[in-house]
Protein backbone atom coordinates (compact mmCIF):
# COMPACT_ATOMS: atom_id res chain seq x y z
CA UNK A 1 0.00 0.00 0.00
CA UNK A 2 1.46 3.42 -0.64
CA UNK A 3 1.65 5.65 2.40
CA UNK A 4 1.15 9.55 1.36
CA UNK A 5 2.23 12.73 3.13
CA UNK A 6 0.83 15.54 2.48
CA UNK A 7 3.23 18.71 3.56
CA UNK A 8 0.37 22.30 3.23
CA UNK A 9 0.75 25.31 4.87
CA UNK A 10 3.70 26.36 2.91
CA UNK A 11 4.26 30.08 3.14
CA UNK A 12 6.13 29.92 0.10
CA UNK A 13 6.85 27.55 -2.46
CA UNK A 14 9.83 27.41 -5.37
CA UNK A 15 9.14 24.69 -7.69
CA UNK A 16 11.45 25.90 -10.51
CA UNK A 17 8.22 25.25 -13.03
CA UNK A 18 6.64 28.87 -12.89
CA UNK A 19 6.47 31.33 -10.18
CA UNK A 20 6.91 30.96 -6.45
CA UNK A 21 3.45 29.35 -4.71
CA UNK A 22 2.06 31.40 -1.75
CA UNK A 23 -0.03 29.07 1.01
CA UNK A 24 0.83 25.86 -0.95
CA UNK A 25 1.10 22.18 -0.29
CA UNK A 26 2.73 19.20 -1.61
CA UNK A 27 2.11 15.47 -1.78
CA UNK A 28 4.47 12.67 -1.89
CA UNK A 29 3.96 9.04 -2.47
CA UNK A 30 6.63 6.35 -3.54
CA UNK A 31 9.66 8.42 -3.43
CA UNK A 32 7.78 11.18 -5.93
CA UNK A 33 6.19 14.17 -6.03
CA UNK A 34 2.38 13.31 -6.70
CA UNK A 35 0.60 16.88 -6.35
CA UNK A 36 1.20 20.26 -6.24
CA UNK A 37 -1.20 23.48 -5.32
CA UNK A 38 -3.10 25.69 -3.30
CA UNK A 39 -3.11 24.53 0.30
CA UNK A 40 -6.59 25.18 0.54
CA UNK A 41 -7.41 22.18 -2.55
CA UNK A 42 -4.83 19.87 -0.97
CA UNK A 43 -6.12 16.33 -0.78
CA UNK A 44 -5.99 14.38 2.20
CA UNK A 45 -3.17 11.94 3.02
CA UNK A 46 -1.85 9.20 5.49
CA UNK A 47 0.23 11.43 7.19
CA UNK A 48 0.34 15.55 7.20
CA UNK A 49 3.70 17.36 7.65
CA UNK A 50 2.72 21.23 9.09
CA UNK A 51 4.67 23.61 6.99
CA UNK A 52 3.99 26.21 9.67
CA UNK A 53 3.88 29.14 6.97
CA UNK A 54 7.63 28.54 6.36
CA UNK A 55 9.41 28.37 2.85
CA UNK A 56 10.21 24.77 0.76
CA UNK A 57 12.50 24.28 -2.26
CA UNK A 58 13.57 21.43 -4.23
CA UNK A 59 16.64 19.98 -2.59
CA UNK A 60 20.30 20.98 -3.41
CA UNK A 61 22.44 19.38 -6.10
CA UNK A 62 25.62 19.77 -5.80
CA UNK A 63 27.29 19.37 -8.71
CA UNK A 64 30.69 19.44 -8.08
CA UNK A 65 32.52 18.35 -4.84
CA UNK A 66 36.26 16.27 -4.10
CA UNK A 67 34.91 14.36 -1.09
CA UNK A 68 37.19 10.87 -0.91
CA UNK A 69 40.23 12.21 0.52
CA UNK A 70 41.77 12.05 3.61
CA UNK A 71 44.10 14.82 5.98
CA UNK A 72 43.31 18.49 5.50
CA UNK A 73 45.39 21.22 4.28
CA UNK A 74 45.53 23.73 7.21
CA UNK A 75 48.84 24.89 6.91
CA UNK A 76 48.32 25.57 3.26
CA UNK A 77 44.69 27.59 3.96
CA UNK A 78 46.33 29.42 6.67
CA UNK A 79 50.00 30.44 3.94
CA UNK A 80 47.86 31.41 1.60
CA UNK A 81 45.25 34.34 3.70
CA UNK A 82 48.81 35.47 4.83
CA UNK A 83 49.49 36.17 0.89
CA UNK A 84 50.31 32.95 -1.04
CA UNK A 85 48.94 32.69 -3.80
CA UNK A 86 46.95 29.01 -4.80
CA UNK A 87 48.67 26.28 -6.79
CA UNK A 88 48.01 23.18 -8.31
CA UNK A 89 50.92 21.48 -6.49
CA UNK A 90 48.79 21.89 -3.15
CA UNK A 91 47.01 18.77 -4.76
CA UNK A 92 50.00 16.33 -4.21
CA UNK A 93 49.83 16.84 -0.46
CA UNK A 94 46.14 15.20 -0.49
CA UNK A 95 47.04 12.42 -2.71
CA UNK A 96 50.21 11.20 -0.34
CA UNK A 97 47.57 11.12 2.79
CA UNK A 98 44.77 9.78 0.92
CA UNK A 99 46.78 6.76 -0.53
CA UNK A 100 47.64 6.26 2.96
CA UNK A 101 44.92 6.16 4.70
CA UNK A 102 42.74 2.75 4.59
CA UNK A 103 39.59 1.91 3.04
CA UNK A 104 37.54 2.66 6.57
CA UNK A 105 38.92 5.98 7.48
CA UNK A 106 38.26 7.33 3.47
CA UNK A 107 34.80 5.99 3.48
CA UNK A 108 34.40 7.37 7.07
CA UNK A 109 35.47 10.68 6.00
CA UNK A 110 33.16 11.04 3.11
CA UNK A 111 30.30 9.28 5.25
CA UNK A 112 30.61 12.26 7.28
CA UNK A 113 30.88 14.74 4.80
CA UNK A 114 28.06 13.51 3.10
CA UNK A 115 26.04 14.12 6.72
CA UNK A 116 27.48 17.24 6.96
CA UNK A 117 26.18 17.88 3.40
CA UNK A 118 22.63 16.83 4.07
CA UNK A 119 22.30 18.31 7.08
CA UNK A 120 22.67 21.70 5.03
CA UNK A 121 20.01 20.91 2.55
CA UNK A 122 21.98 18.91 -0.40
CA UNK A 123 19.62 15.94 -1.76
CA UNK A 124 21.87 15.20 -4.65
CA UNK A 125 25.51 15.02 -4.71
CA UNK A 126 28.16 14.33 -7.19
CA UNK A 127 31.70 13.72 -6.02
CA UNK A 128 34.89 12.56 -7.65
CA UNK A 129 38.13 10.70 -7.39
CA UNK A 130 41.61 12.33 -7.96
CA UNK A 131 43.22 11.96 -4.96
CA UNK A 132 44.65 8.44 -5.51
CA UNK A 133 46.36 9.21 -8.82
CA UNK A 134 47.27 5.21 -8.74
CA UNK A 135 44.77 2.59 -10.41
CA UNK A 136 44.08 1.03 -7.19
CA UNK A 137 44.11 4.35 -5.29
CA UNK A 138 41.66 5.63 -8.25
CA UNK A 139 39.17 2.23 -8.67
CA UNK A 140 38.88 2.38 -4.83
CA UNK A 141 38.17 5.96 -4.66
CA UNK A 142 35.23 5.60 -7.18
CA UNK A 143 34.40 2.70 -5.72
CA UNK A 144 33.74 4.19 -2.05
CA UNK A 145 32.02 6.99 -3.89
CA UNK A 146 29.63 4.93 -4.92
CA UNK A 147 28.39 4.08 -1.87
CA UNK A 148 27.55 7.60 -0.76
CA UNK A 149 27.36 10.01 -4.03
CA UNK A 150 24.66 10.32 -6.34
CA UNK A 151 27.03 10.33 -9.35
CA UNK A 152 30.96 9.43 -9.36
CA UNK A 153 33.04 11.59 -11.71
CA UNK A 154 36.85 9.81 -12.59
CA UNK A 155 39.41 13.02 -12.06
CA UNK A 156 42.45 11.07 -12.80
CA UNK A 157 43.46 13.89 -14.79
CA UNK A 158 43.73 16.09 -11.43
CA UNK A 159 47.52 17.34 -11.50
CA UNK A 160 50.56 14.46 -12.68
CA UNK A 161 51.32 12.86 -9.40
CA UNK A 162 54.69 14.05 -8.08
CA UNK A 163 57.45 12.04 -9.51
CA UNK A 164 55.82 10.88 -12.44
CA UNK A 165 56.65 11.55 -16.15
CA UNK A 166 53.77 13.69 -17.35
CA UNK A 167 53.47 11.62 -21.14
CA UNK A 168 53.65 8.07 -19.03
CA UNK A 169 50.83 9.09 -16.79
CA UNK A 170 49.00 10.71 -19.45
CA UNK A 171 48.90 7.55 -20.90
CA UNK A 172 48.13 5.93 -18.19
CA UNK A 173 45.44 7.90 -16.88
CA UNK A 174 43.78 7.19 -20.59
CA UNK A 175 44.22 4.12 -20.99
CA UNK A 176 44.57 1.04 -18.09
CA UNK A 177 43.43 3.72 -15.41
CA UNK A 178 40.52 4.61 -17.30
CA UNK A 179 39.40 0.83 -18.41
CA UNK A 180 39.73 -0.41 -14.89
CA UNK A 181 37.57 2.83 -13.37
CA UNK A 182 34.79 3.12 -16.18
CA UNK A 183 32.93 1.02 -14.87
CA UNK A 184 32.68 2.86 -11.15
CA UNK A 185 31.59 6.28 -13.05
CA UNK A 186 29.40 8.02 -15.21
CA UNK A 187 31.63 11.26 -16.48
CA UNK A 188 35.41 12.21 -16.75
CA UNK A 189 37.02 15.32 -15.60
CA UNK A 190 40.17 17.04 -16.31
CA UNK A 191 42.05 20.05 -14.58
CA UNK A 192 42.82 21.82 -17.87
CA UNK A 193 44.86 24.74 -16.64
CA UNK A 194 48.69 25.66 -15.95
CA UNK A 195 50.53 23.51 -13.32
CA UNK A 196 47.63 20.80 -14.33
CA UNK A 197 46.74 19.49 -18.32
CA UNK A 198 47.66 21.90 -21.27
CA UNK A 199 45.10 22.37 -24.06
CA UNK A 200 46.65 18.70 -25.39
CA UNK A 201 47.14 16.88 -23.04
CA UNK A 202 43.07 17.80 -21.94
CA UNK A 203 41.93 16.86 -25.27
CA UNK A 204 43.15 13.47 -25.24
CA UNK A 205 41.74 13.08 -21.28
CA UNK A 206 38.14 13.70 -23.48
CA UNK A 207 38.84 12.03 -26.16
CA UNK A 208 39.54 8.76 -24.30
CA UNK A 209 36.48 9.42 -22.00
CA UNK A 210 34.20 9.51 -25.36
CA UNK A 211 35.67 5.96 -26.51
CA UNK A 212 34.39 4.75 -23.61
CA UNK A 213 30.89 6.72 -24.07
CA UNK A 214 31.16 8.51 -20.48
CA UNK A 215 30.43 12.06 -20.27
CA UNK A 216 32.53 14.49 -19.91
CA UNK A 217 33.45 18.10 -17.31
CA UNK A 218 36.26 20.35 -17.45
CA UNK A 219 37.76 22.40 -14.51
CA UNK A 220 38.27 25.25 -16.42
CA UNK A 221 39.64 28.70 -16.56
CA UNK A 222 40.28 28.66 -12.52
CA UNK A 223 43.50 30.53 -12.20
CA UNK A 224 43.90 32.65 -15.08
CA UNK A 225 42.82 32.60 -18.78
CA UNK A 226 43.08 29.80 -20.45
CA UNK A 227 41.58 27.06 -23.23
CA UNK A 228 39.09 24.88 -20.88
CA UNK A 229 36.03 26.29 -21.60
CA UNK A 230 36.92 26.44 -25.25
CA UNK A 231 37.42 22.82 -25.02
CA UNK A 232 34.48 21.79 -22.94
CA UNK A 233 32.44 23.65 -25.54
CA UNK A 234 34.09 21.69 -28.24
CA UNK A 235 33.79 18.30 -27.00
CA UNK A 236 30.19 19.23 -25.72
CA UNK A 237 31.08 18.90 -21.93
CA UNK A 238 28.44 18.34 -19.39
CA UNK A 239 29.82 21.45 -17.71
CA UNK A 240 32.81 23.62 -17.28
CA UNK A 241 33.48 24.27 -13.64
CA UNK A 242 35.18 27.56 -12.29
CA UNK A 243 35.15 30.08 -15.13
CA UNK A 244 36.69 32.71 -12.85
CA UNK A 245 38.55 33.86 -16.29
CA UNK A 246 36.19 34.33 -19.26
CA UNK A 247 37.03 36.57 -21.99
CA UNK A 248 34.42 37.64 -23.86
CA UNK A 249 34.87 34.99 -26.98
CA UNK A 250 34.83 32.09 -23.74
CA UNK A 251 31.18 33.39 -23.27
CA UNK A 252 29.92 33.58 -26.46
CA UNK A 253 31.21 30.20 -26.74
CA UNK A 254 28.99 29.19 -23.75
CA UNK A 255 25.93 30.78 -25.47
CA UNK A 256 26.20 29.42 -28.39
CA UNK A 257 26.29 26.04 -26.78
CA UNK A 258 22.72 26.95 -25.25
CA UNK A 259 21.53 28.69 -29.12
CA UNK A 260 18.38 26.66 -31.00
CA UNK A 261 17.68 24.80 -28.05
CA UNK A 262 20.29 22.48 -27.56
CA UNK A 263 21.50 21.17 -24.52
CA UNK A 264 24.68 23.30 -24.35
CA UNK A 265 27.39 23.25 -21.84
CA UNK A 266 26.74 24.44 -18.28
CA UNK A 267 29.04 27.06 -16.78
CA UNK A 268 29.52 26.29 -12.89
CA UNK A 269 30.68 28.86 -10.39
CA UNK A 270 31.76 27.86 -7.35
CA UNK A 271 31.67 30.63 -4.80
CA UNK A 272 33.19 29.42 -1.63
CA UNK A 273 36.15 28.54 -3.72
CA UNK A 274 36.80 32.04 -5.67
CA UNK A 275 36.86 33.27 -1.99
CA UNK A 276 38.85 30.25 -0.32
CA UNK A 277 41.31 31.18 -2.90
CA UNK A 278 41.13 34.89 -2.97
CA UNK A 279 40.52 34.77 -6.75
CA UNK A 280 37.86 37.34 -8.40
CA UNK A 281 34.25 36.17 -8.44
CA UNK A 282 33.36 34.32 -11.17
CA UNK A 283 30.99 36.72 -13.95
CA UNK A 284 27.71 34.43 -12.98
CA UNK A 285 26.04 37.68 -13.91
CA UNK A 286 27.72 38.01 -17.08
CA UNK A 287 27.03 34.48 -18.06
CA UNK A 288 23.64 34.42 -17.62
CA UNK A 289 22.39 37.75 -19.16
CA UNK A 290 24.14 36.15 -21.99
CA UNK A 291 22.26 33.29 -22.14
CA UNK A 292 24.37 30.35 -20.51
CA UNK A 293 23.17 28.11 -18.33
CA UNK A 294 25.02 28.38 -14.91
CA UNK A 295 24.95 26.08 -12.01
CA UNK A 296 26.09 26.51 -8.41
CA UNK A 297 28.26 23.94 -6.67
CA UNK A 298 30.38 23.92 -3.20
CA UNK A 299 33.66 21.96 -4.89
CA UNK A 300 34.07 20.92 -1.45
CA UNK A 301 37.48 19.60 -0.90
CA UNK A 302 40.49 20.36 1.43
CA UNK A 303 42.51 22.35 -0.61
CA UNK A 304 40.41 25.26 -2.52
CA UNK A 305 37.07 25.33 -0.82
CA UNK A 306 36.49 22.84 2.44
CA UNK A 307 32.69 23.59 2.80
CA UNK A 308 29.67 21.65 1.36
CA UNK A 309 26.84 24.54 2.50
CA UNK A 310 25.22 25.56 -0.58
CA UNK A 311 23.74 27.76 1.46
CA UNK A 312 26.82 29.78 1.85
CA UNK A 313 27.27 29.50 -1.74
CA UNK A 314 23.75 30.90 -3.11
CA UNK A 315 24.44 33.62 -0.45
CA UNK A 316 27.67 34.73 -1.71
CA UNK A 317 26.25 34.22 -5.13
CA UNK A 318 23.25 37.02 -4.39
CA UNK A 319 25.85 38.85 -2.39
CA UNK A 320 28.78 39.06 -4.41
CA UNK A 321 27.92 37.84 -7.60
CA UNK A 322 24.54 40.34 -8.56
CA UNK A 323 21.79 37.27 -9.30
CA UNK A 324 19.04 37.73 -7.75
CA UNK A 325 17.75 35.07 -5.12
CA UNK A 326 15.47 33.27 -7.48
CA UNK A 327 18.26 32.94 -9.93
CA UNK A 328 20.96 31.37 -7.22
CA UNK A 329 18.50 29.28 -6.05
CA UNK A 330 17.77 27.95 -9.33
CA UNK A 331 21.40 27.52 -10.22
CA UNK A 332 21.98 25.63 -7.13
CA UNK A 333 19.11 23.02 -7.58
CA UNK A 334 18.12 22.80 -11.29
CA UNK A 335 20.92 23.56 -12.80
CA UNK A 336 23.09 21.70 -10.62
CA UNK A 337 20.68 18.78 -12.38
CA UNK A 338 21.07 20.08 -16.09
CA UNK A 339 25.02 19.68 -14.83
CA UNK A 340 24.64 16.19 -14.15
CA UNK A 341 22.16 15.09 -16.74
CA UNK A 342 19.15 14.38 -13.88
CA UNK A 343 17.08 16.63 -15.14
CA UNK A 344 15.15 14.56 -17.05
CA UNK A 345 13.70 10.87 -15.71
CA UNK A 346 16.11 7.90 -16.17
CA UNK A 347 19.04 8.72 -15.33
CA UNK A 348 20.94 5.64 -13.44
CA UNK A 349 22.44 6.15 -9.70
CA UNK A 350 26.07 4.33 -9.08
CA UNK A 351 24.13 1.28 -8.12
CA UNK A 352 22.68 0.89 -11.83
CA UNK A 353 18.97 2.29 -10.37
CA UNK A 354 16.64 4.20 -12.42
CA UNK A 355 16.09 7.76 -10.90
CA UNK A 356 13.73 10.11 -11.57
CA UNK A 357 14.23 13.65 -12.52
CA UNK A 358 15.78 16.22 -9.47
CA UNK A 359 15.60 19.62 -8.75
CA UNK A 360 12.45 20.73 -9.65
CA UNK A 361 8.96 19.93 -7.44
CA UNK A 362 6.55 18.87 -10.01
CA UNK A 363 4.25 15.77 -10.06
CA UNK A 364 6.85 13.15 -11.01
CA UNK A 365 9.76 14.70 -9.66
CA UNK A 366 11.99 12.81 -7.18
CA UNK A 367 10.55 14.16 -4.09
CA UNK A 368 13.63 16.00 -2.77
CA UNK A 369 12.52 18.97 -0.31
CA UNK A 370 14.19 21.20 1.75
CA UNK A 371 12.01 23.14 4.27
CA UNK A 372 13.67 26.49 5.48
CA UNK A 373 13.29 27.90 8.87
CA UNK A 374 12.32 31.20 7.26
CA UNK A 375 8.96 32.61 5.14
CA UNK A 376 11.07 32.93 2.39
CA UNK A 377 14.11 31.82 0.05
CA UNK A 378 15.17 35.47 0.04
CA UNK A 379 16.26 34.42 3.69
CA UNK A 380 19.53 32.44 2.63
CA UNK A 381 20.82 35.66 1.67
CA UNK A 382 18.87 38.36 3.79
CA UNK A 383 20.01 36.46 6.87
CA UNK A 384 23.64 34.93 5.41
CA UNK A 385 25.52 32.59 7.62
CA UNK A 386 22.13 31.49 9.82
CA UNK A 387 21.46 28.19 9.93
CA UNK A 388 17.73 28.14 8.29
CA UNK A 389 17.76 24.16 6.89
CA UNK A 390 14.48 22.80 8.83
CA UNK A 391 13.36 19.46 7.27
CA UNK A 392 14.95 17.51 4.68
CA UNK A 393 13.27 15.03 2.31
CA UNK A 394 15.59 12.88 0.01
CA UNK A 395 13.11 10.50 -2.53
CA UNK A 396 9.86 10.91 -0.03
CA UNK A 397 12.10 9.80 2.82
CA UNK A 398 12.65 12.58 5.94
CA UNK A 399 16.55 12.74 6.39
CA UNK A 400 17.04 15.57 8.26
N1 LIG B 1 41.26 22.72 -9.28
C1 LIG B 1 41.36 21.56 -9.14
N2 LIG B 1 40.89 20.81 -8.13
C2 LIG B 1 40.27 21.31 -6.95
C3 LIG B 1 41.28 21.66 -5.94
C4 LIG B 1 41.85 20.47 -5.35
C5 LIG B 1 42.85 20.74 -4.29
O1 LIG B 1 43.48 21.80 -4.22
O2 LIG B 1 43.02 19.79 -3.53
C6 LIG B 1 39.36 22.47 -7.26
O3 LIG B 1 38.42 22.25 -8.02
O4 LIG B 1 39.55 23.58 -6.76
ZN1 LIG C 1 36.91 20.92 -8.29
Amino acid sequence: MTHTLLIDNIGELTTNVGERLRDAAVVVADGAIAWVGASADAPTADERFDAAGRALLPGWVDSHSHLVFAGDRTAEFEARMAGEAYAAGGINVTVAATRAASDAELEANLTRLVAEARRGGTTTLETKTGYGLTTPDEVRAAQIAGRHADAVTFLGAHVVPAGSDPDAYLDLVTGPMLDAVAPFVSAVDVFCEEGAFDRAASARVLDAARRHGLATRVHGNQLGHGPGVQLAVEYEALSVDHVGFLSDADIAALAGSWADGRRGTVATVLPACDLSTRMPLAPARQLLDAGVTVAIASNGNPGTSYTSSMAFCVATAVLQMGLTIAEAVRAATLGGAIALGMHEDGWRDPSGAIQRRVGVIEPGARADLHLLDAPAATHLAYRPGMPLTAAVWRAGTRVV
